[in-house]
Order: C-alpha cells, then sequence, then structure tokens
C-alpha cells in the first residue's frame, strides 16, 4: 500500500517534471521562431514531409509558421491529444494564418469567411497560454472567452471541452436565463476558464463576492462586430473597466471591425489583423449558392407555405425578424401540418427549451424558424440543407452570417432571400460586397395560397388572432426602425394585404403609422411644426425607448435585434371605433408636456404654439425658437392658468355657500311646521313619544341606524308600530 502510494507520488512529480521540460521547450520554440510582426504566415512553404519538429539540436528549432497541420505547431500534448481525438488534423486557412502569431503572445483581429474554423483559432491559444503559465485552480480567473448569444456559447464550451479533454484546468458556461446563478456564485471564483454571455459576464462581476478577473490573462470577443456594436455597449466598456490592460486579447468574426474606437476601447497593443478571405472573390462559402425572389409582401406567406410544402425532406433555417412573427408563423404552420416537423427558436423562450429545440435541430431533418438569435457562430451539427430569408436582413453583415448557417466547412448549402420590390436596393449592396447572389423569378404557377387557410384558423382559434395581429405590428415596426431607409419604407408597404395576406379579418391600425401619414401631411404645410414636435413623435414611435431583443436578447442596436413588445396599445384594429373613442376619453396624460396643444393659423394649418414665437433664421427654412420669447409666453401662460384658478375656486366657494343656505332654509321651515302641526293637534302626555319615535323612523329611512333606537324608553304599543314601520321601508 505504501508503495503504491510511493510510485503514484513518484509518478506525478515525473509527469510534473516533464510538464516543466514541455514548458520549457515550447517557449524556446515558440521565442525562436516567432513570425514577423505584421506577416501572414500563409504565405510560408510549410515544412516538408518527415522533417523532424521542435528541436532539432541545441539551439535550433523547426519553423511553425507555416504549419498546415495541428502536429506540426508548438502546442502540448495535451492539446494535441484532444485535438486528435476531436479528429482535427489539418489546420483550415484563419487557424494557420492566426495560429502562429497567437502562440507568440499577440493580440489577433482575425477575420474569415463563416463555417471556417475560427472557434479553434482561438481555443488552442486560451489552452495553451494558461498550460504554459501553468495555470492551477487556485489561479482563479485566467481567460475569458465572451459570445452574443447563449446558443454560440453553449456551442463554444463544447467545443472547448472536447480540444481541452486531457487538460486540468476547470472552465464554466456562465448565460442568462439559468436558474442556478446562485450556485455559479459560489463556484465561479474556481474557475479557470468562463464562457459566457456579456451580461451574465457583468452580473458576476457586479454581484459576486471577491469575484477576480485581476490575473487576467487572455479576453477572446466571438463574434466581436456584434459584441463591440451599440447593443452591448454599455455593458462591454462596464466590463472591459475591471479587466487588467496587461493581457492577451483576441476578436474573431466573418465580419471584422475595423474602427479604431472599438480597438481603442480594448486596448489592444499592435494588433495581427488577419483577414484570410479579403482576398477571395466572394464574401461567403464557395459551396454555397444563393439566390433571391422578389415576393411582394402579402405574398411571403404563400411563398413560404409552398417552400417548404416543396421541401419536406430538408432541414431549413428560415429567419423571420421578430419573436411575434416567429411565433405566428409556427404556430399556425404547425396546425396546419405541412408534413415535416416545424420548431421555433427566439430569445422570449425559457433557455431550457431553447437549448432542446437548438440540439433537436442539430440531429433532425426539420423546418427551425428563428429570429437573429440564431444567426451568428451556430454549427448545427448534421448540415442545414436551406437558410431561408423571409424577412430581409438589416444589412449586408446580418446576410451573411444568416447564410453562414449552410455551408460550413467543407459541405455545401442553398440559401433563399425573399425579397419585397421595395427593397431591391439590397441586391446592389449584397453585390458590391462580394455576395454572389442570382436573382431568379418564382415560379407563381406553384404557389400554393395559404391565407385562406389563416383565414379559417383565425376563425377557429382567436387566439391566433392576436399573435396575427403582434405579428403584423411587430414585422411593420421592424421595418420602420430599420437605418437604411433606401431599403426599408414601411409607408411603401400594402398594408392592407398584407393584413389579409396574415387571414386577419380586418387591418389593425398602427399609431405610428398614423402619426407618419399625419406628419408627412404636416410635412407638406409646414416644417415648424415637425421641428418643434419631433422628438415627442420619436417616444410615441418607440415607447419603450426599449432594448430591444436579439435572441437572448434585451439587447439594442436597433437593426439588428428584432422588435419584440409592442404594447397592445398600439393594437387599435378590429373594435369598433366608439369603444376606442370611450377608452381614449379616460385617458388623459396628465404628463403631456406643454406646447403640445394644436393651433391653427389663418389659413387653417395646424401650427404649434410656440411656432408663433419662431424666427426664419436662414434660407434653408430652418425654425429657431426666441428664447426670451418662449420665456415670457410661459410666464404670461402661468399667469393666465393662475388666475384661471382663482376664478374656479372661487365659483365653487359660492356655489357651496348657496347650497348651505338652502339647506338652512327648509331646516327652518320644517321646524316652523311642526311647532304649527303642534298647536292644532291637542296631543295627551302618551303621544309625544309617538311623534318622537317618528321622527326616528322617517329620518333618511336609514335602516342601518336601526339599532341605534331607544326602545327602552318607549311603549310596546309604540315598538309595535316602529317594527311595522321598520318592515314596510324594508320592503322592496
Ligand atoms: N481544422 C479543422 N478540421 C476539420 N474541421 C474543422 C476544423 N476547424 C473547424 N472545423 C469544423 O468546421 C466547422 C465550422 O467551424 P467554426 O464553427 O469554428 O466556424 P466559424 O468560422 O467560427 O464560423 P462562424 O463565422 O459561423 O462563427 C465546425 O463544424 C468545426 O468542427
Amino acid at each position: 500500500m505504501k508503495q503504491k502510494f510511493k510510485s503514484k507520488k513518484s509518478s506525478g512529480k515525473q509527469k510534473r517534471l516533464s510538464e516543466i521540460e514541455e514548458i520549457k521547450l515550447l517557449n524556446s520554440w515558440i521565442q525562436s521562431q516567432k513570425p514577423d510582426s505584421g506577416s501572414n504566415p500563409m504565405s510560408l512553404p510549410p515544412p516538408p514531409a518527415g522533417a523532424p519538429l521542435g528541436r532539432i539540436d541545441a539551439d535550433t528549432y523547426s519553423c511553425y509558421a507555416g504549419a498546415t497541420k495541428f502536429d506540426q505547431l508548438p502546442i502540448s500534448n495535451k492539446t494535441k491529444d484532444g485535438l486528435r481525438k476531436a479528429e482535427f488534423v489539418d489546420m483550415t486557412d484563419i487557424q494557420r494564418a492566426s495560429l502562429p502569431h497567437a502562440l507568440c503572445g499577440r493580440d489577433i483581429l482575425g477575420a474569415a469567411k463563416t463555417g471556417s474554423g475560427k472557434t479553434l483559432a482561438f481555443l488552442i491559444p486560451v489552452l495553451e497560454k494558461l498550460y504554459r503559465e501553468r495555470w492551477g485552480p487556485e489561479d482563479g480567473v485566467g481567460s475569458i472567452i465572451i459570445s452574443p448569444t447563449r446558443e454560440l456559447g453553449a456551442q463554444l464550451f463544447d467545443v472547448l471541452k472536447a480540444v481541452g479533454k486531457f487538460h486540468n484546468f476547470s472552465a464554466g458556461l456562465l448565460i442568462g436565463g439559468r436558474k442556478d446563478v446562485n450556485t455559479e456564485k459560489e463556484h465561479v471564483n474556481e474557475l479557470n476558464i468562463l464562457v459566457c454571455t456579456p451580461g451574465r459576464l457583468l452580473q458576476h462581476m457586479d454581484e459576486t463576492p471577491n469575484f477576480d478577473c485581476s490575473q487576467l490573462q487572455v479576453l477572446v470577443l466571438d463574434e466581436a462586430d456584434r459584441i463591440l456594436d451599440v447593443g452591448f455597449k454599455k455593458t462591454l466598456n462596464a466590463i472591459i473597466s475591471q479587466l487588467p490592460k496587461h493581457r492577451q486579447t483576441f476578436l474573431f468574426s466573418a465580419t471584422q471591425t475595423k474602427s479604431v474606437q472599438d480597438l481603442a476601447r480594448l486596448s489592444l497593443k499592435d494588433p495581427e489583423y488577419l483577414s484570410v478571405h479579403e482576398e477571395s472573390v466572394t464574401a461567403t462559402p464557395s459551396s454555397l449558392q444563393q439566390t433571391a425572389l422578389v415576393v411582394p409582401l402579402e405574398q411571403k406567406l404563400d411563398m413560404l407555405w409552398s417552400f417548404i410544402k416543396a421541401h419536406l425532406n430538408s432541414k431549413i433555417l428560415v429567419f423571420l425578424s421578430s419573436c411575434k412573427q416567429v411565433k405566428f408563423v409556427f404556430e399556425t404552420f404547425k396546425k396546419l401540418r405541412p408534413g415535416i416537423p416545424l420548431k421555433c427558436l427566439h430569445g422570449r423562450m425559457k433557455q431550457d427549451k431553447r437549448m432542446g429545440i437548438y440540439s433537436e435541430f442539430c440531429e433532425k431533418r426539420s423546418v427551425l424558424f428563428s429570429t437573429d438569435v440564431a444567426s451568428r457562430g451556430l454549427d448545427f451539427n448534421k448540415a442545414v440543407d436551406w437558410v431561408v430569408q423571409v424577412d430581409c436582413p438589416e444589412d449586408v453583415a446580418s446576410y451573411i452570417h444568416r447564410v453562414g448557417r449552410t455551408a460550413r466547412y467543407h459541405s455545401g448549402g442553398r440559401s433563399v432571400l425573399f425579397l419585397m420590390p421595395s427593397e431591391m436596393k439590397m441586391l446592389e449592396q449584397l453585390e458590391s460586397a462580394k455576395v454572389p447572389i442570382q436573382l431568379i423569378k418564382a415560379n407563381t404557377k406553384r404557389l400554393q395560397p395559404v391565407s385562406g387557410l389563416l383565414s379559417a384558423l383565425l376563425v377557429k382559434y382567436p387566439n391566433f388572432q392576436q399573435l396575427a395581429q403582434r405579428a403584423f405590428i411587430t414585422y411593420l415596426r421592424s421595418i420602420h426602425i430599420q437605418k437604411d431607409k433606401e431599403i426599408f419604407d414601411v409607408m411603401k408597404l400594402s398594408i392592407d394585404d398584407f393584413s389579409a395576406s396574415m387571414g386577419l379579418p380586418m387591418t389593425p391600425r398602427i399609431r405610428f403609422i398614423d402619426q407618419k401619414k399625419r406628419s408627412q401631411k404636416m410635412s407638406a404645410n409646414t416644417t415648424t411644426y415637425l421641428a418643434l414636435e419631433s422628438s415627442d413623435n420619436e417616444n410615441a414611435l418607440n415607447p419603450s425607448g426599449e432594448e430591444l431583443e436579439y435572441g437572448d436578447f434585451k439587447e439594442s442596436n436597433q437593426g439588428l435585434l428584432p422588435p419584440t413588445d409592442i404594447p397592445t396599445s398600439e393594437v387599435e384594429d378590429a373594435v369598433p371605433r366608439t369603444r376606442i373613442l370611450k377608452k381614449k376619453k379616460l385617458k388623459i396624460n396628465v404628463h403631456r408636456p406643454l406646447g403640445t396643444r394644436v393651433s391653427f393659423d389663418d389659413e387653417g394649418n395646424p401650427l404649434a404654439p410656440l411656432a408663433r414665437l419662431a424666427d426664419i433664421k436662414s434660407s434653408n427654412e430652418t425654425f429657431v425658437v426666441d428664447k426670451d420669447l418662449k420665456n415670457e409666453f410661459y410666464k404670461k401662460r402661468r399667469e393666465e392658468l393662475k388666475q384661471a384658478d382663482k376664478e374656479d375656486k372661487l365659483l365653487n366657494h359660492n356655489r357651496l355657500k348657496e347650497k348651505r343656505k338652502e339647506k338652512m332654509n327648509k331646516m327652518k321651515k320644517r321646524a316652523a311646521k311642526e311647532i304649527e302641526d303642534d298647536d292644532d293637534v291637542s296631543a295627551s302626555e302618551e303621544d309625544r313619544p309617538q311623534k318622537r319615535s317618528k321622527k326616528f323612523v322617517d329620518c333618511d329611512s336609514d335602516i342601518d341606524n336601526k339599532a341605534d333606537l331607544n326602545t327602552e324608553s318607549i311603549t310596546v304599543a309604540e315598538q309595535e308600530e316602529l317594527a311595522l314601520k321598520l318592515l314596510s321601508t324594508l320592503r322592496p
């Protein structure tokens, strides 16, 4: 037993010694054969087949910069074993270009087409850095890998587990939507590698006691351009401010940021910019066949239905622009049973369900309706056959990531983009960004209309009507908030036909469109009005000022992120007009700012009150309000209001006085009459209490007061009479 313990101890020591030896060798190899800064290792010749690797003699090492296989790199045996086990042998272009630089400690900005193996390009150097630093459990967080979505985080974590299988690091997946945040908090400080979404990471930074990243060695931003855009700006800035500046940083994406500001925010030090496909003829994988179809808005659902029916043996990923649309199309199509399993994925789903759907779609032939939550990074296990973009992506980058869910690594794939006639400019933008897309004509003869079926469904299942209304509104709103107004113009859409195509019996009224129409009319009349009211309008159009959801996705960037929760108040649809008006009357907005009341000029044009004070300052008809005049205007208005208030108070006071006087008169008259009656009737002594009791019961007929009756002081006859009177007051 003792011997066994001894031999175990000595084998552990042996292992440590050999690890130290290995690290020493790796460090010397890396340092001696460093590629030149700014060079692209892919341009170097690969080591000749059968040539010795690593140390050749005392001070000579093999050149690793031109390596084409993982085995030729100065990486640990543990990583090599992990790679081998996962069947990774040859490197892809981005791996060949970036790994030699990353291994020698440089910051990397890596760009390569979708599905080209960027994940390993940053995971291998993370493992190697910590290994060479002999990172252990007591050293805490050594590397943070940030992903914009939970699903991508989970996928990265799986690859890390596979490649790092033989290492001893502890790693954790920290993503939103998980209930076990408290357990996470207990263990997060013991983790060496964190794979996380920005929100969850910041939550730990804010809430977990003693959460310490001060020793961080490597920071990775996967889908860097997405994480650096406005949606994550605040969160990322808060995270960065808590990280040490002295670290290695990797930024990877298929559509990389080149913004100097972004790089400055991350304090990158002379980063290596490795864009391996920049010279490529196309920006998308060459094995991807891309087509576009002109589909008017009102035919989109018919086209999608027909497409699904014609591809029942395929794995299809369908992109729509909002959660509500995904829900509507998924629920209604599911009821119509197209003959292929349907699934949906969006940011409003519970995390467990999201993960379940993601894994199922990896395994089975089916149709997955999704928002942009599935647009980046996801590598669905068995190839996706088709990517269908029913709603136009917000920009070229978004298009590239969406279609990139198919044709990954060496496999092929196809994609189709539905474009409305008003969105044809997108085709030009794609072509100029080197996206080879072919415009084809839809065969409308084979179109299988679905609108009739949807109408029937909406009648049968009233809750579908609500779904349809919300989907209708969120779609229009998603168009409205797009930045590129040349492509996205909500006013160009045939809204009634669209509503009918969804099976809706009436077109829902939408405030922001009504407002837009009104303001268009007004802008024809007066520029002043618009200039003064514009900020108000904006609030009305985006009432929550919401951080819109992109998957997780309480994350903003108006374009990328599908607008999700439109308040139901924006739906004014099928409710009769009178009811709406009634409701509206009750809703008085007490917070309505002064100056939004509309006045009219002599010709009947609407005029904002302050417009009267406006001066035309320049020839381009900009109206400027004089500050003094404005103050005077408000002062006068305040005085007017004060005066009106005073008058109101006086009026009320007089009214109350009058009422009191009337009451007094009535009482006086009644008393006088009673005295008269007493004089007329010669009543006996016994009669008197009767009178008193009568007074009691008659008094306001208040039956609740009956307990106050002083029954002790009155006779039986009086009591009987009282009881009778009481009963008569109770009778209906
Ligand atoms: N060297 C390699 N040998 C074989 N397969 C690889 C290699 N590197 C990556 N792959 C495979 O290629 C596929 C795509 O890799 P990965 O997800 O890293 O692509 P990506 O460039 O990050 O894509 P995206 O831009 O969409 O995020 C994965 O299935 C991965 O297993």
